[in-house]
């Protein structure tokens, strides 16, 4: 039998997550996203309410390394600017082709995803659907309910973030409130391929 453990071993560890409201005990770090942290994702923002929290990552800290599991909850709330429903800023992964997984614990949603060709998908989050991002999928969670959209997110720690791309270009397609529900339209302002 061999005894070659690494230095670094970690001990394993357990955390409560609240379906409802997202909450991690113990020790959540949290990160809070306003209105204003998304000053020019949404196309018309004219009724955009300013400093009021948008949604918030609750993570479990793990060191950001590609053997290891990042995961967090998302708390996002519902409303629409401009008649676009409140959505996340959406990201690629630094390391482009490392996946994620999405599993939706209350609220109601789409997830779009799109690659740096434009191509898109969009799929239904809703509580018990677990959604899988493939690499090179960006992915923004869109809340298109009356309550929060809460789910946990797991990805491996060191996809990275590169906002960038869809804070430059656009996310190919929005979500806006239509006649009778969510509509998924084209983003006129998307500047990429
Ligand atoms: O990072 P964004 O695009 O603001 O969206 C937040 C969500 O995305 C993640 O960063 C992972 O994709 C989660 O931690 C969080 O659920
Ligand atoms: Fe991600």
């Amino acid at each position: 039998m061999t005894t070659d453990l690494p230095a670094d071993v970690m001990v394993p560890f357990a955390v409560h997550v609240d379906f409802q409201s997202g909450a991690l005990t113990p020790d959540p770090v949290i990160l809070r996203r306003s209105h204003a942290d998304l000053a020019g994702y949404f196309v018309n923002e004219s009724d955009a309410p300013g400093e009021d929290e948008m949604y918030a990552v609750h993570e479990i800290r793990v060191p950001a390394t590609n053997n290891n599991l990042l995961s967090s909850t998302t708390v996002l709330q519902p409303g629409t600017v401009g008649g676009e429903y409140f959505m996340t800023k959406g990201h690629f992964h630094a390391t482009r082709d490392r996946a994620e997984i999405y599993l939706t614990l209350s609220g109601q949603g789409l997830l779009v995803m799109a690659l740096e060709d434009g191509t898109t998908q969009t799929k239904e989050m809703r509580p018990g659907i677990v959604n899988y991002v493939p690499g090179h999928w960006a992915h923004r969670s869109v809340n298109t309910g009356d309550v929060p959209l809460v789910f946990y997110a797991v990805y491996i720690g060191d996809a990275g973030y590169d906002y960038a791309t869809i804070a430059d270009q656009g996310f190919p397609v929005i979500v806006v409130e239509g006649e009778d529900g969510p509509e998924v339209v084209p983003n006129p302002r998307y500047t990429g391929r």
